[in-house]
C-alpha cells in the first residue's frame, strides 16, 4: 500500500481544515489537507451562505415595507425561483473548483478521500475511486470533521425521511407545508426563510427559542413569527412522526394535535463527526466530541495532552463554539501553533497569546439572522451570574435612538450591556432588531479589549447611527463623576 509522509495531516477541508492548512503552510510546513466531500464544508455549502441566501430577500422585502414611501413600491411577491437560483450561484451549484484552486495557490496539498486512523499519526485514506493508500504525519494530525444533525430518538421520525439542515438549505422547491423541529439557530433562521418563502410554517420545539441568549431574543423572535405566519409549539417534543402513503408527514404532539406537511426538518442539535475516523486505534472514543485544551490539543481522560500531543481538533468537532468564524480564529492558532512546535520556536499560550483560543471561553461573537437578527456577544446575565460574576445588566429601547427612527418606521428592538462591576468592563451584549448585525463587533471589542467604561465614554458613536445606543447604554448606566 502506498505511504505519503507529511509534516501536517488536516482531516476535513470545511472553512476550518482550510484554515489550519493555509497557516501551518505559511509555518513553512508540508501540509495534506483530506476532504472525502466538498471543499469548502458545510458552511459554504449546506449552512452558513445558502441559509443566508434564503433570508435576504425576505429580509430586504420587510425592511422596504417598514419604510413609508419605500413600502409602497413593493407590489408584488418574493420570487422564489430567482431566490433560489441565487442561493445556487453562492453554492456554485454545489461544485468546490473555484474553493480548490484556492486551496492549491495556497500551497496545500489537497487529498480527495475518506481518512481513518489506524495507528498514532497514521490514516488510511480511501480514495472516491476506492484506492487505498496510507499517510502518515510527522507532527500533527489536525481532526477538522465538523459535525452532522442530530436526530431525537423519537418515534417514526427516522422512517418519515425528515430533511436536515442540509435538505432545507439546497431544497430546489419551497414545501406548502413546513414543519420545523427545534428552536435553536438553525430552527429559527430556517422557519423565518421558509415563511418568507410561502410555506406555511410550523414549529415545535422542547425548550423556548434561542433558548441560550438573552430571554428578550427568543421572545421577540416568536413574535415575528407568529407575525409571518408561523405557528408556534413551544415545550413540547412530538410523540410521534409519520410519514404517510400519499407523501404527507404527520406529526402528533403530547396532546394529541396532529400537525400535517409535506416535509420536516429537524434543528434539534448536532452531534461530532467522529464516528467513523477509526478513533479506537487511538484509544478515544468513536462519536465523541474532542475535547482540547486552549491551544487546540485533543485532551486524554487524563486532562493532559492525548498521547504526547501531536493530535488537534478544531471546528465543531471539539464543541468549544459551533461556529465558522471562531473554528476559523481557532484554526489560526492551531496552524501557528504547530509550526511552532515543530520548529521548537516558542509557544505563546498564555491567556490572549497568539496560540491561545482563548476568547472561545467568555467572548463569543454570533448573529442570528432572524426577524429581527439577535447579534451578541460573551456572556448573558444569566450565565454571568451562574459564573458568579458580580454583574448590572442595562437595557435600552433601540428604537428611541434617532438613526433607528431613520432606519425604521416604528423600529423595534433593545439593546442589553452586562457589565462586570468589580472590574468596569462589559463582559456581555446583545442587541435585538433589524440590522443589528453590524453593531456586534464594537461590543466584540470591548469585551475582548476590556476596556473600562470610563475610556468608552471617548468611543463617540456617529449620530444618527444605531450605534447611538453605545451612549443610551453608558447613560442609562451612569457615570462616575470622580474618574
Ligand atoms: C443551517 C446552518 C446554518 C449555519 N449558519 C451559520 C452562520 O451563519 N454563521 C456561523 O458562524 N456558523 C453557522 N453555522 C455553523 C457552521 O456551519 C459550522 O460551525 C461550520 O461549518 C463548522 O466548520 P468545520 O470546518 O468545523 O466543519 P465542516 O464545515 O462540517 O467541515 C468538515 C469537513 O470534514 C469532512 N470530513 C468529515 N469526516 C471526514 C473524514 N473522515 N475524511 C475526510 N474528510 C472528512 C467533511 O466532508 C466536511 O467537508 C450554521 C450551521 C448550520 C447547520
Ligand atoms: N447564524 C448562526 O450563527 C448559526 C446558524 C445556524 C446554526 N448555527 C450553529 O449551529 C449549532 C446547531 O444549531 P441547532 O439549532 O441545530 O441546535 P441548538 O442546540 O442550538 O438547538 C436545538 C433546539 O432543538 C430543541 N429540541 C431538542 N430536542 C427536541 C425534540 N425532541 N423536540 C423538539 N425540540 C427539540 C431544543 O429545545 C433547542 O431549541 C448552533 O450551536 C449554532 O452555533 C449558527
Amino acid at each position: 500500500m502506498p505511504t505519503t509522509e507529511y509534516d501536517v495531516i488536516v482531516i476535513g477541508a470545511g472553512a476550518v481544515g482550510e484554515n489550519v492548512a493555509d497557516r501551518a503552510v505559511q509555518g513553512g510546513m508540508r501540509v495534506a489537507l483530506v476532504e472525502a466531500e466538498l471543499v469548502g464544508g458545510e458552511c459554504s455549502y449546506w449552512a452558513c451562505m445558502p441559509s443566508k441566501a434564503l433570508l435576504r430577500a425576505g429580509d430586504v422585502v420587510r425592511a422596504a415595507r417598514h419604510v413609508d414611501g419605500a413600502s409602497q413600491a413593493v407590489t408584488g411577491e418574493i420570487d422564489v425561483a430567482k431566490v433560489l437560483a441565487r442561493r445556487d450561484s453562492f453554492t456554485s451549484d454545489w461544485d468546490d473548483s473555484g474553493q480548490v484552486e484556492w486551496v492549491r495557490g495556497a500551497g496545500i496539498d489537497l487529498v480527495r478521500g475518506h481518512a481513518r486512523f489506524t495507528a498514532p499519526k497514521t490514516l488510511e485514506l480511501t480514495a472516491p475511486d476506492g484506492a487505498v493508500s496510507t499517510l502518515t504525519a510527522r507532527h500533527a494530525v489536525v481532526v477538522s470533521t465538523g459535525s452532522v444533525a442530530l436526530l431525537p430518538d423519537i418515534p417514526g421520525l427516522a422512517g418519515a425521511t425528515p430533511w436536515t439542515s442540509r435538505e432545507a438549505t439546497s431544497a430546489h422547491a419551497v414545501p406548502a407545508r413546513f414543519t420545523v423541529l427545534g428552536g435553536g439557530v438553525v430552527a429559527c433562521e430556517l422557519a423565518t426563510a421558509y415563511a418568507s418563502l410561502g410555506s406555511a410554517v410550523t414549529l415545535v420545539s422542547r425548550g423556548e427559542l434561542l433558548a441560550n441568549q438573552e430571554p428578550f431574543a427568543g421572545e421577540a423572535v416568536a413574535a415575528s413569527l407568529r407575525d409571518l405566519g408561523v405557528t408556534l409549539h413551544l415545550g413540547v417534543s412530538p410523540t410521534r412522526v409519520e410519514r404517510r402513503d400519499d407523501g404527507s408527514v404527520l406529526t402528533t404532539l403530547p396532546d394529541g394535535t396532529a400537525v400535517e406537511s409535506d416535509e420536516i426538518l429537524v434543528a434539534t442539535g448536532r452531534l461530532p463527526r467522529t464516528g467513523d475516523l477509526g478513533l479506537e486505534a487511538l484509544g478515544l472514543t468513536p462519536g465523541d466530541w474532542l475535547e482540547t485544551d486552549d491551544t487546540l490539543r485533543v485532551l486524554g481522560a487524563d486532562g493532559s495532552p492525548h498521547d504526547g500531543g501531536w493530535l488537534y481538533a478544531t471546528g465543531d468537532v471539539n464543541h468549544r463554539a459551533l461556529l465558522t468564524h471562531q473554528g476559523k480564529y481557532q484554526a489560526r492558532a492551531a496552524g501557528d501553533v504547530i509550526a511552532a512546535r515543530a520548529a521548537g520556536a516558542p509557544v505563546v499560550d498564555r491567556p490572549w497569546g497568539r496560540h491561545a483560543a482563548t476568547a472561545d471561553h467568555r467572548a463569543v461573537p454570533q448573529v442570528t439572522f432572524t426577524d429581527p437578527q439577535v447579534a451578541s456577544i460573551g456572556l448573558t446575565a444569566a450565565a454571568a451570574e451562574k459564573a458568579g460574576v458580580r454583574i448590572r445588566v442595562v437595557d435600552y429601547e433601540i428604537g428611541s435612538v434617532a438613526g433607528a427612527s431613520v432606519h425604521t418606521d416604528g423600529y423595534a428592538g433593545t439593546a442589553r450591556m452586562v457589565v462586570d462591576e468589580d472590574r468596569g468592563v462589559v463582559v456581555g451584549a446583545t442587541f435585538v432588531g433589524a440590522d443589528v448585525q453590524e453593531l456586534l463587533h464594537s461590543a466584540t471589542v470591548a469585551v475582548v479589549g476590556e476596556v473600562p467604561l470610563e475610556r468608552l465614554w471617548h468611543a463617540v458613536p456617529s449620530y444618527p447611527t444605531i450605534s447611538e445606543v453605545w451612549l443610551r447604554l453608558l447613560e442609562t448606566y451612569g457615570r462616575d463623576l470622580s474618574a
